[in-house]
């Protein structure tokens, strides 16, 4: 695979095993800037290894891997840090400091990786607060927010340093069906506003449906299947059809 577009990850060929465990096997796939794709898969299917490949936190056995149209398999830890910064992480546990507020969880990463004032973090920690709908919660403390404003802190702290592409882990998992859709529309407001290439790995698919512009449907280590849900419908792989079907 070549020219790569900007903006986008692509797997080719990449294989991962620990030990004899074969997680994936020569999975391929491109994904373009501003796309919202979505994983899906029954559990232990490497969806979560694929995310750890993309941050460079796993090195794959054999394949290469794109970001933002470099190939990071090859790079030493300070270009990888260079490539991390273009990511934004929504992990299950939202990664926020318990003994912070709201705006110190936020603030941090701007203080410590750009060369912004005091004046300026504090705008884009309140644009970004906003635009999650948690402007007027910035003082409270990670533990006295609900799990879905949680959630919603998490995707702040993704987004704080305005990551071209955006890695999202179940982030609906532990959310009632509403509350799981007022993420979704968070994650459809930013493609919106910034076009940022958003990677879900999710096990609802009625919210991925909604969401996803394209599916990467893994089954026993294999992409079973990659394309539109009308795609997936008509894949060859009974298990990718049964899945997209689920929601
Ligand atoms: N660092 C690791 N060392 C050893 N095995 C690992 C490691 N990371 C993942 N695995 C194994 O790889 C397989 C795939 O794991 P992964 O976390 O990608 O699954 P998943 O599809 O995200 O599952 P779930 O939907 O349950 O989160 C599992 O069998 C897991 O035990």
């Amino acid at each position: 695979m070549r020219d790569v577009p900007t903006g986008s990850v692509a797997f080719d060929e990449v294989s991962k095993a620990f030990g004899p465990k074969q997680v994936l096997r020569n999975v391929s796939f491109e994904i373009r800037q501003g796309e919202i794709v979505c994983i899906l898969g029954r559990s232990g299917t490497g969806k979560s290894v694929t995310l750890k490949l993309l941050m460079a936190l796993l090195k794959p056995d054999q394949g290469k891997i794109w970001v933002d149209g470099d190939e990071i398999t090859g790079m030493r830890e300070a270009e990888l840090s260079k490539v991390r910064r273009k990511m934004g992480f929504l992990f299950q546990d939202a990664a926020l400091f318990d003994s912070l507020s709201l705006y110190e969880n936020l603030a941090l990463p701007l203080q410590r990786l750009t060369g912004k004032s005091k004046d300026e973090i504090d705008a884009v920690v309140d644009s970004v607060l906003k635009q999650v709908g948690l402007a007027g919660d910035k003082l409270k403390r990670p533990s006295e927010l609900s799990g879905g404003m949680r959630k919603r802190a998490g995707l702040a702290r993704a987004l704080v340093l305005e990551p071209k592409i955006l890695l999202a882990d179940e982030p609906s998992s532990g959310l009632d069906r509403i509350t799981a859709s007022e993420i979704d529309d968070l994650f459809l407001r930013q493609r919106a506003a910034s076009n940022t290439t958003i990677l879900i790995v999710t096990h609802d698919v009625h919210g991925a449906r909604k969401v996803g512009d394209r599916f990467a449907v893994f089954d026993k280590g294999d992409l079973a299947a990659f394309g539109t849900a009308a795609e997936v419908e008509r894949s060859d792989h009974e298990t990718a059809r049964r899945l997209i079907s689920e929601g």
